[in-house]
């Protein structure tokens, strides 16, 4: 079984170096220096104070002709428009795709792909690209992956040969997966990208921890959830496992770059706006982000 990777960052290094112990890995790069560097050196993996090379073909991406069996997604939400369209232009209808995007924004760009099966993931490792063929495994999870479109049978051929160090759970309900992961995202990431702070603080201060439930209730009423107590007890328990760490819209803030606010507020005022329910809370915190993105970026009209 040949698995393409599309994208080659932090997610898209991490799966290739795993994912070449037990198939044959084509790693697809935005440029061609980067294919060049990991065919020629391969890619350096490292986890605490381990660290191991894993050999990949890589190619760029304007080379990638359809051929994988099982292909990756492994792009930013903000990165897929041209990934779908370059799929939408193969002259032939491919197999399986993988998307591995936070967030749900996306989900509606993926009905029109054509291709037999479709599957949604989420992922619960973190991982830094810290060179052009370097990674470091920085969070040690598991990848959870539900059928968007199509049969399950090829996810789960695909999850029954993954290495047993780096399993992919096949998820009966793509949705309830989709709305867990989103959740803890949209309460800690723009939170902690709006203060600074790193996400333990959401907890450790009473009046960040109001905002955090507040925002949360919100959000709640938006996704018809019930058992609610459920839910929050997840973000407060990543709030305390991730204490340390710097959420990825924190990083991304500070380094710059896009967020994902649009995949994960957006869609919420999307769904809210569908219902014509009054948002005000998730309304405030998307222009914040938008605002910062635009301050740190330089993006002015
Ligand atoms: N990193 C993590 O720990 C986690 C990430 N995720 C999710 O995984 C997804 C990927 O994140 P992550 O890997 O961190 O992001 P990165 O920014 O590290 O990687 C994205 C990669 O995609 C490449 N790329 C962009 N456009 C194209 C294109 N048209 N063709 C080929 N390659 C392209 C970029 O290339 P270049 O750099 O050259 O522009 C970059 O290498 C996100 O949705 C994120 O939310 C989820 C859980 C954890
Ligand atoms: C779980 C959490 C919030 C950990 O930081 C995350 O997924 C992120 O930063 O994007």
């Amino acid at each position: 079984m040949k698995i393409g990777i599309i994208g080659a960052g932090s997610i898209g290094l991490l799966f290739a170096s795993y994912l070449s112990k037990t198939f044959e890995v084509n790693l697809y790069t935005r440029t061609v220096e980067q294919a060049a560097d990991i065919n020629q050196y391969g890619i350096l993996i490292k986890k605490g104070s381990e660290q191991s090379i894993a050999i990949v073909n890589a190619c760029p991406v304007r080379e990638w002709a359809g051929l994988d069996d099982f292909t990756i997604i492994a792009v930013k939400q903000y990165q897929l428009q041209s990934i779908i369209e370059t799929i939408r232009f193969q002259s032939m209808v491919c197999e399986n795709f993988l998307f591995l995007q936070n967030g749900m924004g996306h989900l509606k760009w993926l009905e029109n792909i054509p291709a037999k099966n479709l599957f949604v993931g989420t992922v619960e490792h973190g991982a830094l690209k810290e060179g052009s063929n370097v990674v470091y495994h920085n969070g040690v999870g598991i990848t959870n992956a539900a059928v968007l479109k199509g049969k399950i049978e090829p996810l789960r051929h695909f999850s029954d040969l993954t290495p047993k160090e780096f399993p992919i759970l096949v998820k009966k309900d793509y949705r309830e997966m989709m709305v867990n992961k989103l959740i803890v995202n949209a309460v800690i990431n723009p939170l902690t990208a709006i203060l600074g702070v790193k996400n333990g603080a959401l907890i450790q201060n009473q009046y960040y921890y109001k905002v955090l439930v507040n925002l949360f209730l919100e959000i709640c009423n938006i996704l018809g959830l019930e058992n609610q107590e459920i839910y929050l007890e997840q973000v407060l328990k990543i709030c305390q496992n991730t204490a340390n760490n710097r959420s990825s819209m924190l990083k991304d803030i500070e380094a710059g770059r896009l967020t994902e606010i649009e995949a994960i507020l957006g869609y919420l005022l999307d769904e809210a706006a569908k219902q014509k329910k009054h948002t005000p809370q998730i309304e405030i915190i998307y222009y914040l982000i938008k605002g910062k993105e635009q301050d740190e970026r330089g993006d002015h009209l």
